[in-house]
């Protein structure tokens, strides 16, 4: 089976080319390198630098090269560049994605996977937070994500596309050739694991009066093989829908930061900062939907993530570069 996948020479996206092209898929990969990393592309997958806004470029790929499936994570993705830059957000994920769309009708490809997240649901009165809860995203990031979930669908009742939507919780971990490395970088485990290795001085924890158990915010942490491994589920069935991905487990920042201590055996210093605008407090996934239709659930805890990312930093200190 052949397979575009967008976005694919950032974090989330190289990690699933690795491990799609070891399952014996092809892979066209195309990017933008924004935020990518053209060394985090597996020389086996076929590279396009161009950019999803680029109809005539989409369409020669899926004319030419023949996808069968396409798996859409090209996004801006920063919550809090989005409260800084909505524009950005709303043209990249909302716009741009539409593109890619009607170029899909066009070639009368069906099959997609998209990346959402857990940001749609915005502040939530309980956890665990199933499907079902209602969505209201608080920063533009959120809601870039949702309109393309609402785009997805009249898509499949119009066009006949088959969406598979995946709202992932907080992506973290590595393998040993593939890690995180935002040019700019902004989030927590790879900014703990900056400060253990010394590049980065202290880790600031931004906010300690939420209303969680230690006032600081809480996160579902999701290894991102276990992510992965949900597209490739996804391609090799038949279902349709929106799913969280998450492991039902929420750490708080303060937590994440012991364990991250004890794991590198390094003080990692870390200061109290205000909260950071259009962060909710507690995000924390029900996955049982993903169990039940097609049989995911996560294989690694939080301590295998920071012990993953930990063994990624250490032989890439300088990341992709
Ligand atoms: N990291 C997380 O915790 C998390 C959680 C929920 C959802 N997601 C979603 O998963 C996807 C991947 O996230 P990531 O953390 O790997 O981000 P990332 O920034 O590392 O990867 C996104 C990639 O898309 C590329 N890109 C951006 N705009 C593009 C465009 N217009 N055309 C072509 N390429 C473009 C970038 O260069 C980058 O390589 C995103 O859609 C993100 O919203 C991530
Ligand atoms: O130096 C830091 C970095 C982060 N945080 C906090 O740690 C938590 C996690 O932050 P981060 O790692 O930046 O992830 P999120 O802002 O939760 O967003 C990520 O996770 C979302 C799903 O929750 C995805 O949709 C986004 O793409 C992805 O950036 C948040 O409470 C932050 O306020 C700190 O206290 N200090």
């Amino acid at each position: 089976m052949k397979v575009l996948v967008t976005g694919g020479a950032g974090y989330i996206g190289s990690i699933c080319v690795e491990r799609l092209i070891d399952r014996g898929y092809q892979v066209i990969v195309l990017d933008n390198l924004s935020e990518g990393h053209i060394k985090a592309v597996e020389s086996r997958a076929l590279f396009i630098k161009g950019d999803i806004a680029d109809r005539n470029l989409l369409l020669s790929i899926f004319m030419n090269e023949k996808p069968q499936a396409v798996i859409h994570f090209a996004a801006k993705a920063l919550v809090a560049e989005s409260m800084s830059n909505p524009s950005l957000y709303f043209q990249n994920n909302v716009t741009y994605g539409i593109n890619l769309l009607d170029a899909m009708v066009e070639c009368g490809l069906k099959r997609i996977v998209f990346s959402s997240t857990c940001s749609i649901y915005g502040s939530v009165t309980k956890v665990p937070i199933d499907e079902n809860f209602p969505a209201n995203p608080e920063n533009p990031y959120g809601e870039s994500k949702l309109l393309f979930e609402k785009i997805l669908e009249w898509y499949r009742k119009i066009h006949g596309i088959r969406p598979v939507i995946f709202r992932y919780f907080n992506a973290a971990g590595a393998t040993l050739s593939h890690g995180e490395h935002h040019r700019k970088e902004t989030h927590l485990i790879p900014r703990i694991l900056q400060v253990a290795l010394g590049t980065l001085s202290k880790v600031e924890i931004y906010g300690v009066d939420y209303s969680t158990a230690d006032g600081s915010a809480v996160r579902d942490y999701i290894h991102v093989v276990d992510l992965v491994d949900a597209h490739i589920k996804a391609l090799e069935s038949h279902f349709e829908g929106v799913y969280n991905l998450g492991s039902a487990k929420g750490y708080s920042v303060l937590e994440v930061i012991e364990a991250a201590r004890a794991i590198t055996a390094m003080p990692i210093p870390a200061v109290v900062c205000s909260r950071r605008v259009g962060d909710p407090p507690i995000l924390v996934a029900n996955f049982r939907k993903a169990f039940e239709t097609f049989g995911w659930k996560p294989n690694y805890d939080l301590n295998a993530i920071i012990q993953s990312a930990w063994a990624w930093h250490k032989s890439h200190p300088r990341g992709y570069d």
